[in-house]
């Protein structure tokens, strides 16, 4: 790796959102690299550590720049932030937890969707919220309805602002019966920060049970809540009047561990994943071994690499325990070199598949259907959500001047950058940043030939 301008951070975490790498692809990526605790348990374990009388200790957090903005926006609240006793770990005091000014929020808009469930705690805390527009990737609408109708139900009003909403508890928080349309993560997290320590029972159905969430329910408990699960996505939490801080190690990032296993099979490569774990990973690895992967499961983390030529598959991303609609991007760039017609299925956002534009650019044959293939009911009804992309494979990539347009669309064109032959520039390529750690350190590590042009 060679820094150009000296843009990239020293400690190889991507830049501005406006750097550009050149990439010389062809060779396979092998190594080991490290996975940290997940964007997707992080982010939110830090949003719990307000409802604490007492400061927290999180471990593994990732230096990925969603936690610098849930980072801030905790210290604009007057939660302070400080380094924990080992490398990785923070501690959150919220002793001195405070309204924040609207320009101070206003600053965090469109930066990360995490924003959205400081209501609870905020309310708790302080009776009131003001919440930015959120940020996030932009794979579809991703409306907040879910959230704000169980807030509603909680007692909490809400008022649009021309940007952001304003909450308030006249009557504090009350626990409720809540029906999610959908198995919504976000949705499930905001009542379960928001139960925990509303007055009575609350029942939620129709919950998301994915494994970060299942680890924020540790979190909780830790902190002195009453959570308990029933088959079926049911929920129950019993509010309690205080909870203290808590000490976690959190979850490693299950979709980062995904998105290097793609990339050993895309590449013909072999990668370590150090940190990975089988239990969160099961239908993953069910389609790696289809697909004709081969992983080997150790204690310390997962190798990955083919077992022979990849053959063709048909997924269809869904809620846990289904295949992860953040696992298709990376997946895809490997499905270009498999023998045959795959299909993938998205179900859970409108718009996931506009990295294929780059893809196809590149020399990848990948028809994208907007309105999806498949007629008749679904096994999780959605609101014409589905759209299908059907790769033929194997077909030659080469290299390409492309443009980042998401997080994990990102990561996925950098991997077809690398599959390719030639070199490609691939521009936009800061918003990697957001779910993945010292990027840059690990491509080098795994043999990738790249410069950063800023
Ligand atoms: C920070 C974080 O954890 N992000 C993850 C989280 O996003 P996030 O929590 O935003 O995703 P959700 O599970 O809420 O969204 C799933 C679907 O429900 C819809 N919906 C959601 C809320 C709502 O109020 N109304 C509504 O219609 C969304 O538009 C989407 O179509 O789960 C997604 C699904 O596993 C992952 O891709 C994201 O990586
Ligand atoms: C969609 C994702 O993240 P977010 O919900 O933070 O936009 C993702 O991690 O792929």
């Amino acid at each position: 790796m060679t820094l150009l301008n000296g843009l990239a951070s020293t400690d190889g975490r991507t830049g501005g959102s406006g750097e550009a790498l050149a990439i010389r692809g062809g060779q396979p990526l092998s190594g080991r690299v490290d996975v940290k605790g997940a964007k997707n348990l992080v982010t939110k374990a830090m949003v719990a550590a307000i409802l604490g009388e007492t400061p927290s200790t999180l471990r593994d957090v990732p230096d990925i720049s969603d936690v610098s903005v849930v980072r801030s926006l905790l210290e604009v609240h007057g939660v302070r932030v400080t380094p924990g006793d080992e490398d990785g770990s923070f501690v959150f005091d919220p002793a001195d937890v405070a309204s924040a000014h609207m320009e101070e929020i206003d600053a965090h808009a469109g930066a990360s969707r995490i924003p959205i469930l400081f209501c609870g705690p905020l309310l708790h805390q302080l009776g009131q919220a003001f919440i930015p527009d959120l940020g996030g990737c932009r794979i579809g609408d991703r409306p907040i309805d879910f959230h704000l109708d169980a807030l509603r139900k909680f007692g909490a009003v809400v008022e649009k602002l021309p940007s952001g909403i304003r909450l308030s508890a006249p009557n504090g928080l009350r626990g409720a019966n809540i029906h999610l349309p959908y198995p919504s993560v976000g949705a499930t997290e905001q009542v379960l920060l928001t139960a925990v320590r509303s007055s009575g029972i609350t029942e939620l159905r129709n919950a998301a049970i994915e494994p970060e969430i299942m680890d924020l329910i540790a979190v909780l408990q830790k902190m002195g809540a009453i959570i308990s699960y029933e088959p079926n996505r049911v929920i129950l939490i019993e509010g309690v009047d205080r909870l203290s801080g808590y000490d976690h190690r959190a979850i490693f990032d299950r979709n980062e561990a995904a998105s290097w296993a793609s990339a050993a099979l895309a590449t013909d490569g072999e990668i370590f994943v150090a940190g990975a774990r089988q239990q969160e990973m099961l239908t993953f690895l069910n389609v790696v071994r289809k697909v004709g992967g081969d992983f080997n499961i150790r204690e310390d983390g997962i190798l990955f690499r083919r077992a022979g030529d990849l053959r063709a598959v048909t997924v269809e991303t869904d809620v846990h325990p289904g295949f992860m609609t953040d696992w298709q991007q990376p997946l895809i760039v490997a499905l270009t070199q498999a023998t045959g017609t795959s299909i993938v299925h998205e179900t859970v956002y409108e718009n996931r598949f506009g990295f294929t534009q780059a893809l196809v650019k590149m020399g990848a044959e990948i028809a994208v259907h907007p309105h999806g293939l498949q007629q008749g009911p679904r096994r999780v009804p959605r609101r014409n959500l589905e759209q299908a992309a059907v790769i033929t494979g194997p077909t030659p990539l080469t290299g390409a001047d492309i443009t980042v347009p998401d997080l994990r669309g990102g990561y996925s064109h950098v991997i077809a950058a690398l599959t390719a032959t030639g070199e490609s520039t691939v521009h936009n390529v800061g918003i990697i940043s957001r779910g993945y750690e010292k990027l840059y350190d690990k491509l080098a590590a795994l043999g990738a030939d790249f410069d950063v042009l800023g």
